[in-house]
């Protein structure tokens, strides 16, 4: 029985009420346009959108139909309500200006959306990742408007598509999760006051890009692998979804690390995700579930960006492994750290002898 459970409309309308309440209708739009791509992601291969659209976005990535499509999705849901005073999204170069036509708003919209698109084509959970910011006027925002630190984001959220679509929200005061109801149509309050335990054994890092990873990150991983015959003394589980949206919503259902750190495979790009589209909405998500969310050398939700589409390193999830992964980046920094000796090729230099 679904009547008088919590909706997402109810929810938003209570939380953002009397200083941000043009947010909630902002989000409320938001969530439109969630569902629009709920239901096209959820055609699969019927959709007619699976494939190319003969097209490099801004990264120099290939665009999917989808992609654009689901970039439509926020921008025609959100562009017309008058909260906004402009949007940025991963896949547009430049600021999306509202059209003159529409009233413009306050607040500012900052999109992926749709991240790990190349899932979609396997059957594999893809997301939607967003974040609000305000500025103190109205008119049409510019490009150093977006370039505020995540901690001055008012709300962040993510929706997932998997088996069930959910979307998970903050607005600053814990982090909840709504699942869609396909029957209604409504997001219902399912996980209200998301926890992610302070202490994990599960980690996440795509491990083909081992020998790219700087020391402290070797270090980590190493005693990762070598379980509970290295120096962690016990074993554990890796994951890799390679889809950000699902290996965070892993983690906060359960706990867990995730990392996608900074390797000298290129060194123009330090790290694969983007700051304002990805790491400031799931860094808030995170830190408002009790867990921690860092480059390794500091804060994600304190880094001034200095760029629409800067990359940075990323780890977040548990706060313990967050913490030591900090600490290990710290020894190395400051020449701490004992030689590093990878736990696993210790064993087997036990083994031999
Ligand atoms: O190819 P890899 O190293 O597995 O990368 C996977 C990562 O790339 C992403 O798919 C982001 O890529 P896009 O922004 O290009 O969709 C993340 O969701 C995921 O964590």
């Amino acid at each position: 029985m679904l009547f008088g459970r919590t909706t997402l409309s109810k929810f938003v309308i209570e939380q953002t009420r009397g200083q941000h309440s043009e947010m909630g209708a902002l989000l409320i739009d938001v969530a439109a346009a969630v569902k629009g791509i709920s239901a096209l992601v959820g055609k699969g291969a019927l959709s007619g959108v699976a494939g190319s659209a003969a097209a490099i976005n801004v990264q120099g990535e290939e665009q999917k139909k989808i992609d654009v499509l689901a970039n439509e999705a926020f921008l025609r849901h959100c562009e017309w309500g008058g909260q906004l005073a402009g949007m940025a999204s991963e896949e547009l170069e430049e600021p999306f200006r509202i059209p003159d036509d529409y009233p413009r708003g306050r607040y500012l919209l900052v999109f992926d959306p749709l991240d790990g698109s190349s899932n979609s084509d396997v059957n594999v959970s893809v997301g939607s990742i967003f974040s609000i910011l305000a500025r103190s006027t109205a008119g049409a925002a510019q490009k150093p408007d977006f370039l505020r630190p995540g901690h001055e984001q008012l709300a962040a959220g993510y929706a997932i598509y998997g088996p069930a679509t959910m979307l998970v929200l903050t607005v600053g005061t814990g982090t909840h999760g709504f699942t869609l109801d396909r029957e209604s149509g409504n997001f219902i309050l399912t996980h209200p006051a998301i926890r992610i335990p302070a202490a994990t054994r599960e980690f996440a890092i795509n491990t083909s890009n081992e020998r790219f990873w700087e020391p402290p990150v070797q270090r980590y991983v190493g005693e990762c692998k070598a379980g509970s015959s290295g120096i962690r003394g016990v074993d554990f589980n890796m994951r890799w979804i390679a889809s950000m949206v699902a290996e965070v919503h892993r983690i906060l259902m359960r706990g867990g690390i995730f990392m996608y750190p900074r390797d000298n495979k290129d060194p123009a790009k330090p790290g694969r995700l983007r700051l304002l589209y990805e790491a400031n909405p799931m860094a808030m998500l995170v830190e408002q579930a009790g867990g921690a969310a860092s480059t390794g050398r500091g804060r994600i939700l304190d880094v001034v960006p200095d760029a629409l589409h800067q990359r940075l390193p990323v780890i977040l999830g548990s706060r313990e492994e967050v913490e030591r992964l900090e600490r290990y980046h710290h020894e190395y920094d400051t020449g701490a750290d004992r030689p590093f000796v990878s736990p696993l090729f210790a064993e087997r230099s036990l083994f031999r002898d």
